[in-house]
């Protein structure tokens, strides 16, 4: 059985459909959900599944407290799913393409430190693009500069506002994450 870990800092709602996808597997489990936040509703979320959780602080993270727990836990594929801290090199080598992100627009446009949750699409409704949408990818020591897995677009019309652009990139979101982190699984 492959065992996944999810790391989120807030509502979860991509760590939910993930859950989801995975309840009653043969092939995988979700085995953790780790947060920096200890009021981040994707715990919440977790306890519904009964899945274990873990919270840390960066400085614990930055120190090798999360890599331990990862380990302890005989994690095999780490998830970011709206984590929104940097992973540490260290961590990053002990999971070498066996991290995946999902980032919020079709790198790599908006991209890079910064760039997290409504600032992207703000960033997008600025530009006047007529499109965004979402990308999967391996994550490497840089923001969003991993190895692109995956990418779907949706329009964005002149009425779209940062929150309306938010609902059709979660719709994306949901609709493809947890299936594009299966066909990784080999
Ligand atoms: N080593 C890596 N770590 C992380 C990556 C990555 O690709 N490589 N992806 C991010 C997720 N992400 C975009 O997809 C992202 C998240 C957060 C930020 C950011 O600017 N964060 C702020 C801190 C915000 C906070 O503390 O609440 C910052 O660094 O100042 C950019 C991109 C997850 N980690
Ligand atoms: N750059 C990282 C970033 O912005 N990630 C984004 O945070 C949101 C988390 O939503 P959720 O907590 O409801 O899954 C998602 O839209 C994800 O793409």
């Amino acid at each position: 059985m492959i065992r996944l870990a999810i790391l989120a800092s807030g509502s979860g709602s991509n760590a939910e459909k993930i859950m989801e996808h995975f309840q009653g597997s043969s092939k995988a489990q979700v085995g953790l959900v780790g947060s920096n936040k200890a009021d981040a509703f994707v715990l919440e979320r977790a306890k519904k599944f009964g899945v274990p959780t873990f919270t840390f602080s960066r400085k614990e993270m930055d120190a090798g407290v999360l890599l331990a727990k990862l380990q302890e836990e005989k994690i095999d594929w780490v998830i970011l799913a709206g984590f929104l801290l940097k992973i540490p090199d260290e961590l990053i080598r002990a999971f070498s393409d066996h991290m995946v992100n999902i980032h919020p627009a079709l790198l790599p446009k908006y991209g890079g430190k910064g760039m997290y949750g409504v600032h992207v699409h703000e960033a997008v409704k600025a530009s006047g693009d007529t499109e965004t949408g979402i990308t999967i990818h391996l994550v490497n020591e840089h923001y969003d500069e991993g190895k692109i897995i995956f990418q779907a677009a949706t329009p964005v019309t002149p009425e779209d506002t940062p929150d309306t652009i938010a609902q059709k990139v979660h719709a994306l979101e949901h609709r493809y994450f947890p299936e594009v982190i299966e066909s990784l699984l080999g």
